[in-house]
Order: C-alpha cells, then structure tokens, then sequence
C-alpha cells in the first residue's frame, strides 16, 4: 500500500512516542497520533493530533468517521501493574473493555489493528517464551491484557496483529511512568542505593527497536502474534549492574534481593524473555544489543558512556 493512514492510541507514552516519530519520517504513512491530554507532550513531527480517551467508545467512532484509519496501533495501556491491583475497574476498562470497543470500530471501517500487549500474560514458569506458548498470568495487569487480546480475537476482525513485548526502555518527553533503565540511571548518577532483585529474568527492550519492529509488521501486512524484544535474557540485578558498567557509576550501590524483599509489591512472573525467531525471519527484526541499548539511553540523558 502506498499511502496508509495509520491511527496510534496512547501516543504520549513511552512506545506511543517512539513510535509516532518512527512513522512520522517515513513518507508513506499518514499517522495521527491520540492520547488524552488536550495537546501532545512531545513534538509529534509531520503527524496530526487529536485527543482520545479509549474508554470513550463515542469518541472511538467519532474519530474513525473523520480519519477513517486504515491501521490502528493501540499503545495506550494502564501499565502501572502495582496501581492495575489496587484500581482494578479502571485497569480493565483501559486494558480489556476499550480493546473490544476499538475492535468493534476496526471491524466496521475494516481496518486493520495492532494491539500491543506483555510478557506479564505468562507466568515466568519456563521462559523465555515463543508465541504459541501458553498464557498463564500471575497478576491482574498480566489478566487484563491476556483479556485485551482475546478481545481481538473475538471481535470477528480478519486483520489483526498482536505484538507481545518485554520490559521496554528508553526515553521520551514528560512519559507518566518512567523506565526501570531511565530510573536506575538516575540513582546511581545521585550515587542512591538501590536493591534490585535477583529472581526475575527478561528479555530487556530498546523502545526504538520495538517501534522499528511494528513499522516492519506494518510494512509486511502480518496477521497473528508476534514476540517482539531484546534477545538477552537477564536478571534485573544483572541488567542494573550493566547499567552501572556502561555508565561508569558505582556497583556498590547496587544491593541485589530477592522478590519477598518487596513486601507490598504484587506478584511478577520470574523468568518471562521471548524467543524472537519468528520477528527475526518474518520481519527482518534485529533488537540492538543490551549494552549498545544503554549507551544510547545514556546518551540521549548527557551520561558519558564506556565508548
Ligand atoms: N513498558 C514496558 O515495559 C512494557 C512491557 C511490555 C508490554 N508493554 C505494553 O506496551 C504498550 C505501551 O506501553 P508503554 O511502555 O508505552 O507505557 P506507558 O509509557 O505507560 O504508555 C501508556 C500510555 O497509555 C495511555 N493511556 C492510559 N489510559 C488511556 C486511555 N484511557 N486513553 C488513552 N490513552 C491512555 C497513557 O496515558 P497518560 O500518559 O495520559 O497516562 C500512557 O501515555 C502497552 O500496551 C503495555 O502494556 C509495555
Ligand atoms: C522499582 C524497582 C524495580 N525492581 C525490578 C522489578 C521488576 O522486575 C523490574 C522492573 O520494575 P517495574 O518498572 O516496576 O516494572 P514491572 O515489573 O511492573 O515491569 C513490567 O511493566 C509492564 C508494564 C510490562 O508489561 C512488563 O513487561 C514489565 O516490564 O525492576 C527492583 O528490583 N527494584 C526496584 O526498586
């Protein structure tokens, strides 16, 4: 297709962004960019912006009536999997419920939907994980989603992709929830001590390879479920002290723990990480390696690297 006018929910986020400004370079896409703030908060380039609440169903069909999307990539997620627990209506209203509005409009205007969702689907038993493993989650964010993608399935819609990710990184402007990478760059720089744990594995994501991933799934017209994320399986204790090497900060303030150490914290899946065989062969995708990742996060922030 020569031109494509691609719809993004949940624009203000970390992929959301990443995403936007991937699109918005390349000539052949016609991207408006949604969330729901009044006006974007990041510079959204050659791409339009309108607001949208996607729990808003009259708006959905508003907004298609006047785009008329031929692509819908729906970033916008409550993400905050502690906050998901304690603000359950809200969370299944944004993960679950306005996924099945959003079907609903794609299956009208025949349009094309991207639904991204996690790895918390799995219950981290025996990752990493290919994409016809079984989901199993632990927590009720993990649900939700699980809910958000069988949303897609059931809607009747013919074209629909779902791209399951892990643990993203980078940066962006004004993001609500920031990243564990941003995070621990920040407390190590301020020589804060942090305990990280030991006992939970992933496959660590560049937000920039993620958002290069659904542009190829884009281009290729794929249906079905793709794993998309770093190839590196590493603890998060592993990945915080690679932090630390990359950017020359003190591994000593970096205290490793196990899970029960959070007391408060509702359960993780352990081990999760993808296989991305099928993103590598089918779309040509090619994570940046962890330590490459990290040098440019550092270097968007001013932090002076290892190279
Ligand atoms: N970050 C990760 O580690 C990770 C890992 C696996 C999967 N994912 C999935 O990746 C997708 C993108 O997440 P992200 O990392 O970009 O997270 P994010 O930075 O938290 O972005 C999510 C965005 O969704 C928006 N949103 C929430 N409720 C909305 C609503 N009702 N209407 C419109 N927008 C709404 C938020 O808006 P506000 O800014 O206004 O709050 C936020 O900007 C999500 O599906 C998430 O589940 C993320
Ligand atoms: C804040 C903190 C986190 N951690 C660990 C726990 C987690 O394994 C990891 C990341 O923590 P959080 O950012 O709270 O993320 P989280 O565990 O909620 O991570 C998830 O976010 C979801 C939106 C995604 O779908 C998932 O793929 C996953 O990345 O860091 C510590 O070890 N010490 C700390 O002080």
């Amino acid at each position: 297709m020569l031109y494509n006018r691609v719809l993004i929910t949940g624009a203000n986020g970390l992929l959301g962004q990443a995403l936007t400004r991937r699109l918005s370079q390349l000539p052949e896409y016609d991207v408006l960019a949604t969330a729901r703030d009044d006006t974007p908060r990041f510079d959204t380039g050659s791409c339009g912006y309108a607001p949208l609440d996607i729990t808003q169903p009259d708006d959905i069909a508003a907004l298609f009536e006047d785009f008329t999307p031929n692509v819908l990539v729906n970033c916008a997620a409550m993400t905050d999997v502690d906050g998901c627990t304690d603000a359950k209506d809200d969370c299944w209203a944004t993960n679950a419920t306005a996924v099945q509005h959003l079907a609903e409009a794609c299956r009208r205007h025949g349009t094309r939907l991207v639904q991204v969702s996690t790895d918390f689907v799995f219950d981290g038993e025996d990752g990493p994980y290919a994409e016809d493993a079984r989901p199993n989650p632990v927590n009720y964010y993990g649900r939700s989603k699980l809910a958000g993608e069988n949303a897609v399935r059931a809607s009747g819609l013919a074209n629909w992709a779902i791209v399951r990710t892990v643990l993203v990184y980078g940066t962006g402007t004004d993001l609500g929830r920031g990243t564990i990478v941003t995070w621990l760059m920040q407390k190590l720089a301020a020589g804060e001590p942090v305990h990280i744990v030991t006992d939970q594995w992933r496959t660590p994501t560049y937000v920039n390879d993620l958002a290069r991933g659904i542009e190829r799934l884009l281009h290729y017209e794929k249906t079905g479920v793709y794993h998309i994320s770093g190839r590196e399986l590493v603890s998060i204790y592993d990945l915080a002290t690679t932090v630390a090497d990359v950017c020359n900060y003190d591994p000593d303030f970096i205290t490793p723990v196990t899970s029960d150490y959070f007391e408060n914290a509702v359960p993780r899946p352990p081990r999760t990480g993808f296989i991305i065989l099928k993103a590598e062969t089918e779309l040509g995708y090619h994570p940046t390696p962890l330590r490459e990742g990290l040098r440019a996060v550092g270097s968007t922030l001013g932090i002076a690297s290892d190279s």
